[in-house]
């Protein structure tokens, strides 16, 4: 059983998404936005450690290898570790924007177990742009990139200026991104929009 609230279907006035000119080409490997992230940065021991790659248009691919301290119950993946996936691969998506955007609604579909050892084969992409709220849909397939879908989800990602990082974070770790040049060069990555 699925389905969608009506908070993730767009607005009649949505437009198409914009691939912006200097994302990303695609096969392009896409860094962590993050070195401590969660989903994506090298500097977390248990993280997912997901890669994404840029795709055509507005569309990403990534890999995550479910690992022992991701489970939920033996042996199985944790669903929200799952989601995390999703939202991590939806959240690269802002690379080919290139805007910053935060996670407003993330739906879930869990439709097959996912054990420890498996390469869950993660796509993305933007549906729709109104406004500063973007649509996305993504599906995590196991045993190969066109396998079986195990999870899926639709999302309603909302842009945000830097501000919202700088305002809402732990003062420490802020402080340390914005000493850190690499981190600096990354945020602006996203800010070059006219
Ligand atoms: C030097 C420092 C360097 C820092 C560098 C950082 C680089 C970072 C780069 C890249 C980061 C990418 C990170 C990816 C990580 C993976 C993604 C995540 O997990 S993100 C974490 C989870 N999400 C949150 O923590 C959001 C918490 N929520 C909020 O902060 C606010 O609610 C926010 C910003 C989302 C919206 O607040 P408003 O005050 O700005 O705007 P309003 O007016 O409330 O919403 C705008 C429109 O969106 C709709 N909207 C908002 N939330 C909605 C919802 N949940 N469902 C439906 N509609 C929603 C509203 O109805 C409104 O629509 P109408 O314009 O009136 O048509």
């Amino acid at each position: 059983m699925s389905g969608t609230s009506a908070a993730l279907t767009p607005p009649a006035d949505a437009i198409r998404p914009a691939r912006h000119p200097d994302a990303p080409a695609p096969g392009e490997l896409i860094g962590a936005h993050y070195e401590h992230c969660f989903g994506c940065g090298g500097g977390q021991a248990h993280g997912l450690h997901l890669e994404a790659r840029a795709g055509e248009g507005v569309a990403i691919t990534a890999e995550f290898t479910v690992r022992e301290a991701h489970q939920g119950a033996p042996g199985l993946a944790h669903g929200g570790v799952l989601a995390t996936a999703l939202d991590e691969t939806l959240g690269s998506l802002n690379w080919l924007l290139r805007v910053i955007a935060v996670t407003g609604r993330l739906e879930t579909d869990f439709r097959r177990p996912v054990p420890v050892g498996t390469v869950l084969f993660l796509e993305a992409e933007v549906t729709a742009v109104a406004g500063r709220k973007i649509y996305s849909t993504a599906t995590g397939r196991i045993g190969g990139p066109e396998g079986p879908v195990a999870v899926r989800a639709e999302a309603l990602f909302i842009e945000v200026k830097v501000d919202h990082f700088i305002e809402n974070g732990r003062p420490e770790e802020i402080r340390a991104a914005m000493n850190d040049p690499d981190q600096i060069r990354r945020a602006r990555a996203f800010e070059v929009n006219p």
